[in-house]
């Protein structure tokens, strides 16, 4: 672990004060691309170069693993749907696979810890348990699983990085994660337990007082504090938030944007953030997921979303609707004329 944050630095303040300075001289009103032009100079920040290449070769992964507190009656769906799902996803026939195809995005999927085995041939293997422990009666892993998904993430990012992807998209796929997510939310930002439990995959009042009830518990069970970022995902998991935490510092680490998807990707991003605070230099909000808990994660992320459209699918797929945003938004900045190149007195 500390391998991996000490390959974390700071955005580049040059390359950011040079793609400030050039959005003043492209031809346009200053300042009239709005929230494109600061995600432009961020992106010039963590690449460290002005201006940026466009990130037009770009993957989501979409991470999936099952959750004990599934036995707690926190979803209305069964377990066996996140291995039907990664089928799916395999197959081509998910929302994600549909939203990267129409962004030309490339999908991976991992198994990092489904409870059943999923035999796909285009799946990367990489279960660390065949799902976490239920979380509300003990821990749901151990620091020795911790650091494996953690890895798998990391060591993915850095893979991937390797075989040319310019940007790094998050995904996500494991019955029950929200709740899982909301305890990770509450410890990072301390909000309540009704502020951060919502209705996942859609749930009825009496199963959401149920759901707020186990969170609250869990809660007061474990006690970790959010200065103990492992600490916390020993106590409530789940596997992929824990590679998506790893996958998000990889991209820090190889100084290549990540665009985090819904609540799933949130809490995970809060995990980073606790264990390396320039981790945020490297993170773009694609989206804002309809899952309460979301808003509060990017408020103490301190990032403003791309899209609001009431997403809570999870999947990537607010992640990938987001893609294009930022790629406008550098090719705004790579390719545009100046006012001197026009010759347009400004
Ligand atoms: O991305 C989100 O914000 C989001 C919000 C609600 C649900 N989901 C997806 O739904 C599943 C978890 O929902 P649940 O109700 O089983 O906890 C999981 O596969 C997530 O990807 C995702
Ligand atoms: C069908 C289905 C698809 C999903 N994709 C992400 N989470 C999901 C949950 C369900 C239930």
């Amino acid at each position: 672990m500390e391998e991996y944050l000490a390959r974390i630095g700071p955005a580049d303040e040059a390359a950011m004060r040079a793609a400030t300075e050039r959005q003043l001289r492209l031809t346009k009103p200053a300042g009239s691309l709005g929230v494109l032009e600061e995600l432009s100079v961020r992106v010039a920040g963590m690449t460290g170069v002005c201006p940026p290449a466009v990130p037009t070769a770009a993957v989501v992964t979409v991470f999936a693993a099952d959750h004990g507190v599934h036995a707690q009656g926190v979803s209305p769906w069964p377990q066996e749907v996140t291995a039907a799902m990664l089928a799916n996803f395999a197959g081509g026939g998910a929302a994600v696979n549909a939203f990267a195809a129409n962004n030309r995005v490339d999908v991976r999927v991992v198994d990092v810890g489904v409870a059943s085995d999923v035999d796909e041939l285009d799946i990367v293997h990489a279960k660390v348990r065949a799902g976490t422990r239920d979380l509300s009666v003990g821990k749901a892993l151990t620091a020795d699983e911790v650091q494996a998904a953690v890895a798998v993430g990391f060591e993915l990012a850095c893979q991937l990085v390797l075989d040319g992807y310019q940007c790094l998209l998050t995904g996500d796929m494991g019955i029950a994660n929200t709740t899982a997510s909301a305890a990770l939310i509450a410890t990072f930002s301390g909000g309540t337990a009704d502020e951060v439990t919502g209705r996942g995959t859609g749930i009825d009042d009496a199963t959401l007082a149920h759901k707020t009830e186990i969170v609250r518990a869990a809660l007061a069970l474990h006690e970790v504090p959010a200065s103990e970022p492992l600490g916390a995902l020993a106590a409530y998991g789940g596997l992929e938030h824990a590679a998506l935490a790893g996958y998000i510092l990889g991209a820090a680490a190889n100084k290549v944007p990540v665009i985090l998807d819904g609540v799933i990707a949130g809490a995970a991003a809060l995990v980073a953030q606790a264990l390396e605070p320039a981790v945020i230099d490297y993170c773009i909000a694609g989206h804002r997921s309809a899952e309460p808990g979301h808003a509060v994660a990017l408020k103490t992320l301190g990032l403003q979303p791309l899209v609001d459209l009431d997403l809570r699918l999870g999947e990537g797929t607010g992640a990938v609707l987001a893609y294009p945003i930022v790629t406008c938004a550098v090719r705004a900045l790579a390719e545009m004329a100046t006012f001197e190149d026009a010759g347009i007195e400004a």
